[in-house]
């Protein structure tokens, strides 16, 4: 760790207008100066300086919604809908899968979100104690849940062993890691399950993490099973009395909407899963003009297939303008707050990250514009939005600690990594 001073880039700090020409000092795991250059108050000395003159820095981005290990069945079933590829592909394969399995699935997911600027991610899964493990080498932030399915829980081990994840990984590496109950769909978890992975939550003083409203088939099951769409179950059910993170949201009433506003319950729109299995389209414009927050994921990489958040960003720009007629639906500005400031917020994270201001935590990222793509640069936020990849980041920043940088990560063995996933890939 120690101090590290970034100095000449153009910062793009969320919280307010772009910057040229600025430097960024890094001390211990804290932000201590954001700002132009000619304000950093003299006799301030790094033990690392980074010249980033042909560098952007951003805040790290979060990923609202993942499945990391599912980076080990990337590719494995694709072109079918939810229901068929969940209950005749995926589920059977993961019925299969070790907890070994999980770690290295895992770390192969760690090493592509860093790779791409990823510095803290929500994700539900299995074996989430491998991925804690995982989440504490590579040195990013992990916001877990242990996924629970009602129906394969009749004798409460599930439950109990996502209450074991919160109580054993809460805080765990200097605060990376935070927990949640991750209580799959209210289609996998009847109402009575539901409602005690809410009480237990609230007993823990830790959030849900939930799959809500993905498919038109959803809406109707849960609509003929108990009279009300997703969104208005889970209201009268109680859990948004708890801090919720909903991932998908795309079949919405009206009075879903307002809803999720008034219970800020934090939206996870994961756009190219939606569009991969024709799940349909959120209605983003509507939500972010209702007050809603609305932060973007990826899902996991056997429903995208990959874990890039800077291509993910541009979907969500882009299908939100296309969906809605409108071409100023979502600007490139609040396709990056949704990346950043939205995804801390939906995570409970927001006091520490999502923003590049002294006294946050540092977690940042330093993308290359030394790029034809990124020239002649007449709006960064653009360049970033429209025209970038996750290949260009060049450096990120977790926690004062540098993970990586000329885009190599120094926390993850990639040969490794490579060659157990490959072994495992069957
Ligand atoms: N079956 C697990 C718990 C589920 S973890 C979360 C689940 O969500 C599944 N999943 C991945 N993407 C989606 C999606 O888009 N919608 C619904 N489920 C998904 C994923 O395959 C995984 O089975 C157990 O043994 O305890
Ligand atoms: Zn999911």
């Amino acid at each position: 760790m120690g101090k590290i001073f970034i100095k000449g880039c153009t910062i793009v700090p969320i919280s307010g207008p772009v910057i040229e020409e600025g430097v960024i000092a890094v001390d211990g795991d804290r932000l201590y100066y954001v700002g132009p250059a000619n304000a950093l108050p003299a006799g301030w000395q790094a033990d690392t300086v980074i010249k980033a003159d042909d560098k952007v820095a951003l805040p790290g981005l979060v990923n609202a919604h993942t499945h990391a290990a599912m980076a080990l069945l990337r590719s494995y079933a694709d072109d079918l809908p939810l229901k068929e590829w969940l209950e005749k592909k995926i589920w059977p394969r993961e019925a299969r899968l070790t907890r070994e399995d999980i770690y290295w699935g895992t770390k192969l997911a760690l090493l592509e979100m860093i790779r791409s600027g990823t510095t803290t991610f929500a994700d539900m899964y299995f074996n989430m104690d491998a991925v804690a493990e995982a989440v504490l080498e590579a040195g990013l932030r992990g916001c877990l849940s242990q996924g629970l399915i009602g129906f394969q829980d009749e004798d409460g081990g599930r439950l109990a062993s996502g209450v074991s994840l919160v109580k054993e990984w809460q805080g765990a590496g200097d605060g990376r890691i935070t927990t949640m109950l991750g209580p799959h769909a209210p289609y996998t978890c009847p109402p009575e399950y539901l409602t005690k992975v809410a009480d237990t939550a609230a007993g823990l003083g830790v959030g849900l993490h939930i799959h809500l409203a993905e498919t038109k088939g959803e809406v109707a099951d849960i609509q003929s099973r108990y009279g009300a769409t997703p969104i208005a179950l889970a209201n009268r059910l109680g859990l948004f009395e708890l801090p919720v993170l909903a991932a998908h949201c795309v079949h919405l009433t009206a009075e879903d909407i307002s809803i999720l506003a008034e219970k800020k319950v934090g939206v996870a729109h994961c756009p190219e899963s939606n569009l991969k299995l024709a799940s349909g389209v959120a209605p983003v414009k509507a939500m972010l003009s209702a007050g809603v927050n609305v932060a973007i994921g990826t899902d996991g990489a056997a429903s995208n297939n990959n874990l890039d958040m800077v291509g993910e960003i541009r979907t969500c720009a882009l299908l939100a303008k296309g969906i809605s007629g409108d071409p100023t639906a979502v600007p490139a500005h609040q396709a990056l707050v949704m990346a950043t400031l939205n995804g801390a917020r939906a995570l409970g994270l927001d006091k520490k990250i999502g923003t590049l201001e002294a006294g946050k935590k540092a977690d940042l990222i330093l993308v290359n514009k030394r790029l034809p793509h990124m020239m002649p640069s007449h709006n960064v936020e653009a360049d970033i939005v429209y025209a970038a990849s996750g290949n260009d980041v060049d450096t990120v920043i977790v926690n004062g600690k540098i993970l990586m940088s000329g885009g190599e990560v120094k926390t993850l063995d990639v040969e490794e990594i490579y060659a157990e996933v490959k072994k495992r890939a069957g």
